[in-house]
């Protein structure tokens, strides 16, 4: 059996394997791997049916792009009649109304979807150690984590569970687990790929994002994903290129990094001599490489988390215990069941960036906060922009270590915990495509990843180069 798609989907057009086979084999690992807490959920029985339904269709000659495609899809993406909780006990039997627009897509091309996959609660972490479920195991080391918040979809396709997973990416969610499981992870530009459909956290940040093992499966399922939408008026209306058949690059090509990841303080002295070795090749390649300053590094991450905390303090709103799925039984009165439900409901770093969301958007503490994060954010994003005016692609590392400890970080020390989102939220922040693409190991065999920055819809240019560098 393939782990790689377009392996699998040969075999399956040319009759030598079934799309039944190719599920019964992902059932028999997920089965297998139950011990690592990747899936929430198996649509087992569904699976089945719908690959024996494809297999018709290739019988007929009438199969979608995706034929053969055994997808996993993060817990915070609505598919319609399947139960949904952002790894949350709010959520406790919610079931979606409707199917997100990206997945649909999807759909429509005949992907058959496995399960629902185990993340950090509403997105809010990078280590899968927030999820209401219980952390999600390294599969390359069981004592680490996958990283988050996108970990089991990470995971889920490091150890051949699905060719491929849908995450989201607020601050690092698909690009910082994909380098802690040493697989290819890309957030295409904001407002690329329609967010109809995806359980809001920080909605100017939000994007859905792919984790899968090779380039060409994430150009394809970006190409599938991506465009206009009548469900969601953010989405860009630019054209959509054929990305899986654009993966040449003119060369040489002119690469930055910047000074300040590189010299950063928290950085591991392996994660920075692999980047290191990295500029090397390209040098002795031929391409020019330089070196760049970005001296607003250091207001990233608050920036990030003063934004997008207002913004999920306002989103998760919602979950009153009136609307959607969990209810206190214990409430005597409407502003005691508002409070129990919430309080019972959500976890306690999903209640700690509300309520600094809430405080950051208070009257006597907005202007210094919140807009002061807003016109920060504004600098960023052009000062990052303007790197491209000379530049085709930024390289730097994707997170500042190796995969760490489950456990590591407690109440005490977050900010250490957040600082793992270092090198991830100046894409987010600005609005850009990035993606993260294996770089080796350390020593002790873990995963350490190598992220590539473009300019604004240049993902055409970014997956060409990621193929280049895989
Ligand atoms: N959702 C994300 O992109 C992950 C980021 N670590 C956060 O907690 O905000």
């Amino acid at each position: 059996m393939y782990s790689s798609f377009q392996k699998t989907q040969a075999a399956v057009l040319n009759g030598e394997l079934s799309c039944r086979e190719v599920v019964e084999y992902f059932l028999r690992n997920i089965e297998q791997k139950k011990h690592l807490n990747i899936f929430l959920e198996v649509y087992q029985q569904e699976a089945l049916e719908r690959a024996e339904a494809i297999d018709q269709k290739i019988a007929d000659g009438t199969q979608g792009r995706l034929a053969g495609m055994v997808l996993g899809i993060k817990d915070v993406l609505c598919y319609q009649g399947h139960p949904l909780q952002a790894a949350s006990q709010i959520l406790n039997g919610f079931e979606a109304q409707f199917t997100a627009t990206a997945v649909q897509r999807l759909l429509d091309e005949d992907v058959i979807i496995i399960g629902r996959q185990n993340c950090d609660e509403f997105a809010m972490g990078s280590s899968n150690e927030n999820s209401s479920f219980g952390p999600t195991l390294n599969p390359v080391d069981e004592t680490k984590v996958p990283g988050g918040s996108s970990g089991a979809s990470a995971a889920a396709v490091a150890v051949g569970l699905c060719h491929a997973s849908l995450g989201s990416d607020t601050g690092g969610s698909v690009r910082q687990p994909a380098s802690f499981c040493g697989v290819v992870g890309l957030k295409p530009t904001y407002s690329r790929i329609s967010r109809w459909g995806l359980i809001a956290y920080a909605s100017s940040f939000d994007t859905i994002g792919i984790l899968s093992h090779t380039v060409e499966e994430a150009a394809l399922l970006l190409e599938v994903m991506a465009g206009q939408d009548e469900f969601d008026s953010t989405v860009s209306q630019r054209e959509v290129p054929a990305y899986a058949q654009k993966l040449s690059l003119e060369r040489p090509l002119k690469v930055g990094y910047i000074k300040e990841t590189i010299e950063s303080e928290g950085i591991d002295s392996e994660v920075k001599q692999k980047t290191l070795d990295r500029i090397e090749f390209l040098k002795q390649a031929g391409h020019e490489v330089k070196e760049v300053t970005f001296p607003l590094l250091e207001y990233v991450l608050p920036t990030y988390y003063i934004l997008t905390t207002a913004e999920a303090s306002t989103n998760l709103e919602r979950y009153d215990g009136v609307k959607f799925g969990y209810r206190t039984p214990e409430a005597t009165d409407l502003e005691t069941m508002y409070k129990r439900t919430r309080s019972e409901g959500f976890g306690a770093e999903v209640q700690r960036r509300i309520m600094l969301g809430t405080f950051v958007l208070s009257a006597s503490y907005y202007d210094a906060y919140f807009t002061k994060a807003q016109k920060v954010r504004r600098l960023i994003a052009e000062q990052t922009k303007a790197l491209f005016k000379e530049l085709d692609f930024l390289i730097l590392p994707t997170a500042p270590t190796p995969p760490f400890e489950i456990g590591k970080y407690g109440e005490e020390n977050l900010i250490e915990y957040y600082l793992a989102d270092l090198f991830t939220v100046q894409a987010s922040v600005s609005g850009i495509p990035a993606i993260s693409i294996p770089n080796g190991t350390s020593e002790t065999g873990l995963p350490i990843g190598l992220q590539i920055m473009a300019n604004a819809f240049n993902e055409d240019k970014l997956l060409a180069f990621a193929k280049y560098l895989l």
